[in-house]
């Protein structure tokens, strides 16, 4: 499809969309940022929805890094924890022939008695599926390197905090350990979890390197890990000799994935890696594992041991699939108030194409007495976290969400996912991943779904087939103007 067309389908849902947001006004349990304003969770207030900048569907690559930043920083706020996955880890050995040790428990680590206690203290009963590997590596003597791959949630930033802070030795007042992540708010929570860890172990010191910590020139750091961002590490190193980098005996390099999509990062973390000394332990972590990731891998981390963790297989077998006819979105609407009124639907996800869209149907759901969450994307991380954690909570039963917003998240008991717009890429054509995402389900979450894509032109009709082909799996036709059909897909 040319672009243009889908570009101009959007400038006109744009245009539509903003003749009724702007006379809309909203009671909805909303946390947003509109024109300034802050609501807060409870705020249930009237507001009026102000108009939003253009150019919302069509992110610049400046938008995709901070996306990429702030999804991880999401992922982390919202507490995913999938340490307890069964996923198979696959594991290459720099050396083949050498045992492969495997802990099942932390006393088997033989931790000191200060940090098995931290672990404990953090309600760790046991390694995650990745620790049970990674852990026996990071703290063998010789220390060996590794890259790590595994999805948000399984427990990389605890396993390398462990590794940090057992290889440090509290009587010597200097730096040992790096550690450099993409932005000051994913180090300030990797910060946090060395305090957690560390909180029985004192003598060991943290300092952030971050833009705007100042220090004296001459100034030699005591603390013993050293946390921040590639830029102000590396000046640390070099150009101000805060730190001694010979000295350094573990190197963490965090969220591989993300540093190397900001402009810079890779080069400055090349850098600091040259100026470390031959043994010391270089460690490298990342969410996905793409070329671009794993070249850099090997750049930073000579002779690695490599872990990946599989991530859980999505499926749509388990999954009903309709879709919906209509010409506008006020039908769109008028379709899904019919679905609402037919069956019982605990909780349900909406997905828009644009931000505009999403405030309108929030604010007309609202109206219609149900109990509506936004997520859209010019809010705060912080805020789309509370959001989620409200929504997993219960405390609202329908999520609104543009694309961008919704990535990554999984709300286990959503049984109802409604595409109000078919997902596409900026290409105008079907984003296959996404609609897998948004509506497949893994094996450990393996319940019935539902989900109802809504069309509302050629293009998405087209759209739609695509989606159809690209699975192999028939999508229904479902009439919502007849109620007993729609009580049918319920069963
Ligand atoms: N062995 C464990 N037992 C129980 N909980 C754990 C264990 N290891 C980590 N966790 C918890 O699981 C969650 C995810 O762990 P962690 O942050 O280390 O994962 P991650 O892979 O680094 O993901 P992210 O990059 O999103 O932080 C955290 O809340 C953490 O406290």
């Amino acid at each position: 499809m040319a672009t243009d067309s889908w570009a101009q389908a959007v400038d006109e849902q744009e245009a539509a969309a903003e003749s009724v947001t702007n006379n809309a006004t909203l009671t909805l349990l909303i946390l947003s940022l509109f024109a300034g304003t802050v609501l807060n969770a409870t705020d249930s207030s009237s507001v009026a929805a102000k108009p939003e900048p253009e150019g919302d569907c069509k992110p610049t690559d400046e938008d995709d890094k901070d996306d990429k930043a702030a999804q991880s920083l999401l992922n982390k706020l919202i507490r995913n924890n999938l340490v307890n996955t069964t996923n198979q880890v696959e594991v290459l050995q720099k050396d083949p022939n050498s045992p492969l040790y495997s802990v099942k428990s932390f006393e088997e680590l033989r931790l000191k008695p200060q940090l098995l206690q931290g672990v404990y203290a953090m309600g760790f009963n046991r390694p995650s599926k990745i620790q049970e590997t990674a852990l026996p590596m990071m703290l063998a003597e010789p220390p060996q390197n590794l890259i790590a791959q595994s999805q948000s949630g399984t427990g990389k930033t605890a396993a390398f905090v462990l590794a940090m802070l057992s290889h440090v030795d509290p009587n010597n007042h200097f730096p040992q350990c790096l550690c450099v992540s993409p932005t000051y708010e994913l180090a300030l929570q990797t910060g946090k979890v060395i305090e957690q860890m560390g909180k029985y172990y004192p003598e060991v010191k943290l300092v952030y390197a971050i833009r705007g910590q100042k220090l004296q020139r001459g100034t030699k750091l005591q603390e013993q890990i050293v946390i921040g961002t590639p830029g102000t590490m590396l000046d640390w190193c070099g150009k101000f000799k805060f730190i001694d980098p010979k000295k350094i005996r573990v190197f963490v390099l965090d969220e591989a994935d993300v540093m190397i999509a900001t402009q810079g990062h890779q080069d400055q973390s090349i850098r600091i890696q040259r100026m470390l000394p031959k043994n010391c332990q270089m460690l490298l972590f990342s969410a996905t594992f793409e070329e671009s990731v794993w070249n850099f891998a090997q750049r930073i981390v000579p002779d690695p041991n490599i872990i990946k963790l599989k991530r859980e297989e999505e499926t749509l077998d388990t999954i009903k699939q309709y879709y919906v006819l209509c010409n506008c979105k006020e039908e769109k609407f008028q379709a899904l108030c019919n679905i609402y009124g037919a069956i019982t639907i605990a909780q349900a996800m909406i997905f828009c194409h644009t931000r505009k869209t999403a405030g309108w149907l929030a604010g007309e759901l609202s109206r219609e007495g149900h109990q509506v969450a936004l997520l859209s994307g010019e809010m705060q991380v912080e805020q789309r976290a509370a959001v989620i954690e409200r929504f997993r909570d219960g405390k609202e039963k329908v999520l609104v969400t543009t694309n961008v917003c919704a990535r990554g998240i999984d709300v286990e008991q959503v049984s109802v996912v409604i595409n109000f717009d078919l997902p596409v890429d900026k290409d105008g054509n079907p984003d296959n991943e996404t609609y897998l995402h948004r509506i497949g389900r893994t094996g450990r979450f393996g319940k019935r779904g539902l989900a109802i894509n809504m069309v509302d032109s050629k293009m998405s009709m087209n759209i739609l087939n695509r989606i159809q082909e690209h699975f192999s799996k028939k999508i229904e036709r479902l009439d919502t103007d007849d109620l007993d059909e729609i009580e049918k897909i319920a069963g």
